[in-house]
């Protein structure tokens, strides 16, 4: 690792020097805290050489963290006041960072890449689940990016890595778990931000693992949605609405007066193949 970069100022001599005071409307809450921001930036392993995606650099923090862990970074950011800061970080860190001015949401990922990316961060609260989502719904598996190490409210992380039978465990986990890992990585207290936001946040770390044979995402999804659209119901009632629903549980001997959370991830993985 770079442990020694060129002049770079503290982040908050940045912020005021651009006067960037942090929009809500853009879900901005900053990290100042290097260290912590090293330690983010060291959670998807060694970054030497490979590239990566950040959705949101703001004022550049994790970027210059990114940055210094040696990574060749492309950031989507869709505030231009940040701009400025980006570039002076472009001009320390030469060839080495990319900044696309644009709305994360409307750029796919893989038309910025040749070859495996990871992506890495600190989202915007507003858009974040959608973009997880979508990031996670391609029929192509493995995908192009090796990791993804995303900053959520921490109530949000809780359901991504959620386990059967507890009141977190729904979709999310599901989309989140059925071919990939997903752990919580690391807890940042509400107080590391600028300004803090109302919760307590979370890193999620997910690693692409081998998709199930036979099981396409679209019924999957078909299916969890129908079970966890009525999660208090039992399997037998939820699943009324899905052609041949109530008839897979019988040939998987899954008990329909059963409730949908507390259905394994392989349990819905068995359902979704029948149905495939
Ligand atoms: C929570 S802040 C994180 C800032 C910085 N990475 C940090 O950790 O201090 C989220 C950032 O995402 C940007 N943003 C919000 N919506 C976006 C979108 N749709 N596409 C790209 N950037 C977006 C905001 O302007 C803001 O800079």
């Amino acid at each position: 690792m770079n442990t020694v970069e060129p002049s770079l100022p503290p982040l908050r001599e940045v912020i005021a020097k651009h006067g960037l005071s942090a929009s809500k409307a853009l879900g901005q809450n900053f990290l100042f805290d290097e260290q912590l921001l090293d330690r983010i930036a060291a959670i998807p392993g060694a970054l030497e050489g490979q590239q990566v995606l950040e959705v949101g650099p703001g004022p550049g923090g994790l970027t210059r963290a990114l940055l210094r862990a040696g990574a060749q970074v492309t950031a989507i950011e869709m505030d231009r006041r940040c701009l400025p800061p980006l570039a002076e970080l472009e001009e320390i860190f030469p060839g080495k960072l990319r900044v696309i001015e644009g709305d994360a949401m409307k750029i796919a990922p893989a038309t910025l890449f040749e070859g495996a990316y990871h992506i890495v961060a600190n989202l915007p609260y507003n858009v974040g689940t959608a973009l997880f989502t979508g990031w996670l719904s391609g029929e192509e598996w493995p995908p192009q990016w090796r990791s993804l190490t995303l900053m959520f409210q921490e109530e949000v992380a809780r359901r991504i890595v959620a386990e059967p039978g507890t009141s977190a465990y729904g979709r999310l986990a599901i989309l989140a778990q059925w071919r990939s890992r997903a752990k919580l990585a690391m807890k940042v207290h509400r107080s590391a931000f600028t300004p803090p936001p109302k919760v307590m946040s979370a890193i999620v770390q997910i690693t692409p693992a081998e998709a199930p044979q036979g099981v396409s995402m679209r019924v999957l999804e078909r299916v969890t949605e129908a079970a966890f659209g009525q999660r208090r119901k039992m399997l037998r009632q939820s699943l009324k609405g899905v052609p041949g629903g109530l008839d897979t549980l019988e040939t998987l001997g899954i008990d329909p007066q059963r409730r949908a959370e507390t259905l394994s991830v392989d349990e819905f993985v068995s359902i979704g193949r029948v149905l495939s």
